[in-house]
């Protein structure tokens, strides 16, 4: 799709890889709405966006991603500032092995109440303009990791909801493109909390922490920079349903493993 122009909401855009998607976005000339359950942290987002690119082009709203009401009124307020929404980036995500409920809600079904929100409004079949859902999910959707099982499986849950509906075969008329980014490590408070601290919240990692490390170094650290070129370059294509693209450090810079055909991964 054509960036300049286009009304996006992202959620879990306070910082982090939802921050940078919204200034690449805002950078190429579109408006964004930052959607976070952090409203100090989304507030100086909000600030800093509206002084770089114009009071008009980008907003906050309080929202967790785990409440009906709350996506509801993120709609809601998004459509009536921007009138219409073109691209949605369901990116709010946890990792924490010891909160799995609250993974699950937010990981998966927070990002699955996005979508279908933002598919009732683009689908064309009933009156929308179409457009795009990007969902985050991470190469940890795709392959399993030992120390993190739950986070695993919100992860594999939603690129298997989001390639679903990439493969219906009425998607040309509904005129909305499913796809999924999946980053491998990035350099985001979500790494540093969980590498910085004394007893990280993941499985048995005290008994296999050698693993864990040798992990995290074979893959390597994208930097915010590396997801993000990946993000605008399957947002800018134009071909992007049923994509599912990883981001991995290590296999020779940031690589972008993009696959278009979403029965054949
Ligand atoms: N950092 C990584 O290594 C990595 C790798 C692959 C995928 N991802 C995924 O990328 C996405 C962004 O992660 P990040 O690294 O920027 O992490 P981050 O912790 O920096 O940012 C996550 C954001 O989500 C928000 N959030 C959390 N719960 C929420 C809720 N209930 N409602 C609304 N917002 C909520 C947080 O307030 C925060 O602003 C996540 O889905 C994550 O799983 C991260
Ligand atoms: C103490 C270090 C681990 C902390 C991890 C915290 C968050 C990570 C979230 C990412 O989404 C995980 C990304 C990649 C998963 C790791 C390995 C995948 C192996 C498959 C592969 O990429 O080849």
């Amino acid at each position: 799709m054509k960036i300049p122009g286009a009304v996006v909401i992202v959620t879990g855009g306070s910082r982090g890889l939802g921050r940078a998607f919204s200034v690449e976005l805002l950078k190429r000339g579109a408006r964004v709405c930052v959607a976070d359950i952090n409203e100090t942290e989304g507030r100086q987002t909000e600030a800093e966006l509206q002084r770089q690119y114009g009071a008009d082009k980008a907003f906050f709203v309080k929202c967790d991603v785990t409440k009906e009401d709350d996506t509801k009124d993120l709609w809601r307020v998004a459509v009536e500032r921007f009138t219409t929404v073109d691209l949605m980036v369901n990116n709010a995500g946890i990792m924490n092995e010891t909160l799995v409920e609250e993974t699950v809600q937010i990981n998966l079904m927070g990002a699955m109440r996005g979508s279908m929100l933002a598919f009732e409004h683009m689908r064309r079949d009933r009156g929308g303009k179409g457009g795009v859902i990007i969902n985050v999910a991470s190469t940890a959707g795709l392959f399993p990791v030992f120390f993190m099982p739950t986070y695993v499986a919100s992860k594999y849950a939603l690129v298997g909801f989001t390639r679903s509906w990439a493969s219906n075969p009425c998607q040309a008329r509904f005129g909305v493109n499913w796809a999924v980014l999946c980053p491998a490590f990035a350099d985001t408070s979500m790494l540093s909390v969980a590498l910085d601290g004394p007893d990280p919240p993941l499985v048995t990692y005290q008994e296999n922490k050698e693993q864990v490390i040798a992990t995290v170094k074979t893959i390597g650290i994208n930097s915010v920079d590396d997801v993000s070129r990946a993000f605008v370059e399957l947002v800018e294509k134009d071909d992007n349903n049923g994509a599912v693209v990883t981001v991995e450090k290590n296999m020779g810079g940031a690589v972008y493993r993009f696959v278009k055909n979403p029965n054949c991964l």
